[in-house]
């Protein structure tokens, strides 16, 4: 059954503004840029089409190197909205599609971790909750079938209470979301992704 994944992504100098001060001022847009090139990097193979839905595409350009379209927002406005607009233009292709949405923060995503959240899923409107459990880090529809994204503060519940089967596997590096500088250590712990690691560790875009 093949899978489509959204991907949302803010313009970087704007984004994780909470992880802002984990790296000199300057190198924050591509810190943000390094985190979802990792995360993009774990979907090779696993997932059909990647699509990121920025609100700045020229600002996220170079996320094509990973294999992900990019698409504007095209006036969404929030990140449930911009999920939306992935939805149509992917269904658009594909009606009997299972789409997905995956954060854009997961640098040391293991493409083993997504591949077996997506079996565990089988075709059913599931997610992944993040590591501390209030977060998703995944959210996928069952074929052909609407995903209903309620992405934002406390969205493991909101997710859960429209129905959606909260996946019970382990998949840590699918779990570690990385919002604050205490995430990204931690995420250091798991094993970063080698755009991010080249970043913190030597200052330079891999
Ligand atoms: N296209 C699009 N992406 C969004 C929008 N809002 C949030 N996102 C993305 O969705 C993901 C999760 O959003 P948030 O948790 O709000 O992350 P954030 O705003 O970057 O982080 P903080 O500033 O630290 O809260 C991030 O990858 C954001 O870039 C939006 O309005 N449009
Ligand atoms: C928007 C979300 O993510 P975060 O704020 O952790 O980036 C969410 O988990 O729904």
């Amino acid at each position: 059954m093949p899978v489509d994944l959204i991907v949302p992504m803010k313009p970087p100098r704007l984004g994780k503004s909470r992880l802002r001060g984990a790296v000199d001022d300057g190198l924050h847009p591509a810190l943000v840029l390094a985190l979802a090139s990792d995360t993009l990097a774990a979907t090779a193979g696993v997932v059909r089409r990647v699509l990121v839905v920025a609100t700045d595409p020229a600002a996220v350009a170079p996320l094509t190197a990973f294999g992900a379209e990019i698409v504007g927002e095209d006036g969404a406005g929030d990140l449930n909205a911009a999920l939306r607009r992935g939805e149509a233009l992917l269904r658009a292709d594909d009606p009997d599609a299972v789409v997905g949405a995956l954060q854009a923060d997961l640098p040391a995503l293991h493409p083993a971790d997504l591949a077996a959240a997506i079996a565990e899923a089988a075709g059913r409107r599931a997610f992944v909750a993040d590591w501390e459990g209030t977060g998703t880090t995944l959210l996928l529809s069952a074929p052909g079938a609407a995903l209903e994204p309620r992405f934002g503060p406390g969205s493991a519940r909101a997710h859960n209470e429209t129905g959606a089967i909260a996946l019970g596997l382990a998949a840590p590096s699918l779990r570690r979301d990385v919002d604050t500088a205490a995430d990204l250590a931690h995420a250091g712990e798991l094993g970063l992704g080698k755009r991010t690691a080249a970043l913190l560790y030597e200052g330079t875009a891999a």
